[in-house]
């Protein structure tokens, strides 16, 4: 489904040029919901951001179900991100749109009919039971429901994947496991391939079936997480992973 192929991304800043990512190869499979864990610049993001060319690479070849992203046209490319949601670690909902705006705004972007707006967008928000919330601007929601809102305008178009940048991390530790419980259900129900981007191994955990450890820019493991064969071999895989009963966990207190 998705497929990249020796990804550079570097960052020219006025320190001099940060290598983001280097020569990174990855395959993830139709179904999957595939997690990408390392610390904080670790280049999870940056990796991410390639799949739908938010960041295009330097060299290196992205391929989304058979097309390769950077030989289309922008034209073409455009369409294309339309099969490609995303969502992020603070929503980035227009607070001057309701609920239901927002989602619209998504079908609007991809020049939906209009006509197929209400039934769209209704369907959307009813898979994250929040449809009560409908006319409701965002400010007068939680960060939980604001991301069920923002997951529900990233699958309007309906697409076959969906890229999640840190989708947790800035909502309470309670409403975690509920977001993260859609999510099973929006790619079990919807068949669309999940990629989350993570510093949370319980994020990985509850959700994910494969994983892939990053630092420095580097890939330095990936793994199918059931897989009791395993045995991790990097030191942050170590540091990171501690198998009970074929299961990980973190080891938080040591997670500065
Ligand atoms: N737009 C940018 N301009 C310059 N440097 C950047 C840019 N985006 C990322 N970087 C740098 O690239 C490296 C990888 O960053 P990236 O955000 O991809 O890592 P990450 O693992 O997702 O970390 P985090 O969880 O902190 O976002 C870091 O050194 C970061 O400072």
């Amino acid at each position: 489904m998705i497929t990249l192929k020796h990804i550079h991304k570097t960052y020219t800043t006025d320190e001099g040029v940060v290598h983001a990512v280097r020569d990174v190869s990855l395959e993830i499979e139709k179904g999957d919901i595939y997690g990408i864990i390392g610390f904080s610049g670790a280049g999870k993001s940056s990796l991410m951001r390639t799949i739908n060319l938010l960041e295009r690479p330097d060299s290196g070849h992205v391929f989304v179900d058979g097309k390769e992203l950077s030989r289309l046209s922008k034209k073409e490319l455009r369409r294309e991100r339309h099969s490609i949601g995303m969502v992020f670690q603070h929503f980035n909902l227009l607070n001057n749109r309701t609920v239901y705006g927002n989602v619209a705004l998504a079908l609007e972007l991809a020049g939906v009919p209009k006509s197929q707006h209400r039934q769209r967008i209704e369907e959307c928000l009813d898979i994250l039971e929040i449809s009560e919330k409908s006319n409701v601007y965002p400010v007068k929601l939680s960060g939980g429901q604001k991301q069920r809102v923002a997951i529900a305008r990233a699958i309007a178009n309906r697409p076959k994947v969906l890229l999640c940048d840190e989708p947790t991390s800035s909502i309470d530790p309670q409403m975690t496991e509920s977001i993260l419980r859609y999510l099973k259900q929006i790619n079990r129900q919807l068949g669309i391939t999940i990629v989350i981007v993570t510093h949370e191994m319980d994020v990985i955990n509850s959700i994910c079936n494969k994983v892939a450890v990053m630092e420095n820019g580097i890939i330095v493991e990936n793994f199918i997480l059931k897989d009791p064969a395993f045995v991790p071999t990097s030191r942050i895989a170590k540091f990171l992973l501690k198998r009970e009963n074929f299961y990980f966990s973190v080891e938080e207190e040591k997670y500065a």
